[in-house]
């Protein structure tokens, strides 16, 4: 079964191309102002009308209100909602108003934090294990921190789960092997400087994916 990849935080034509021309099956628009990723609507307007039919367009929130998910779905035509720092039962409202493929992030650090993946059974479509960020961190994701990935030896996946945190081209395969991921997302690991994507990392990791 081929693995899936996901290009998050592009904010550019060019960086969202060559996620395309490289084969991402999914590309990541942050709405969260903190982020130096962030787009705004007409932005993220913008970069939608770029991407082709077999790739989806996936929004990226910090417990969102519901005004912000409505124009962030319209502008930058969202078929996948990713939330993160948001309760199962918030994550299951949104889903079930927006009716889109929806994914929610557990962020990892110790095998208990695992647990969380459970309550979103019924809520969420996917879960995204993510690296946990430190106490007082800017942001919940998108830092680059990679998880002990032996934490997931054995754990019952609840749902459709993908892989985030710290990959980067040169340890994407090893983590597929190790993991048995079947979709894998980065961020700062095909960036040169944070939230400036790199078109040329971004192509040597959909490569190593795509020769798992
Ligand atoms: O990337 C951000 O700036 C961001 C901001 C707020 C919430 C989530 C964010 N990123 C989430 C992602 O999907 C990242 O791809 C994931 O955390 C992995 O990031 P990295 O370790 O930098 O590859």
């Amino acid at each position: 079964m081929p693995v899936s990849a996901k290009i998050c935080g592009l904010s550019t034509p060019a960086t969202l191309d060559a996620a395309v021309a490289g084969g991402a099956s999914h590309v990541g628009f942050v709405f969260f102002a903190p982020s130096p990723r962030n787009v705004g609507l007409d932005l993220a307007a913008g970069l939608a009308a770029r991407v082709p039919a077999q790739v989806r367009r996936v929004g990226v929130f910090v417990d969102p209100d519901d005004a912000l998910l409505d124009a962030a779905v319209a502008a930058g035509r969202l078929e996948s909602i990713q939330l993160h720092k948001t309760a199962p039962e918030r994550v299951a409202a949104i889903r079930s108003r927006l009716r889109r493929d929806t994914w929610a992030a557990v962020a990892v650090k110790t095998r208990a934090d695992l647990d969380a993946a459970r309550s979103y059974a019924g809520a969420a479509d996917r879960i995204l294990y993510d690296a946990k960020t430190p106490p007082g961190a800017a942001l919940p994701g998108g830092m680059g921190l990679r998880f002990d990935w032996a934490l997931l030896d054995g754990f019952r996946h609840p749902l459709p789960w993908a892989l985030s945190g710290g990959l980067d081209p040169a340890n994407v395969a090893e983590a597929i092997a190790r993991t048995g991921a079947p979709l894998v997302d980065v961020s700062s690991g095909v960036e040169e400087a944070p939230g400036v994507k790199d078109p040329a990392r971004i192509g040597a990791f959909l490569g190593a994916v795509t020769r798992v």
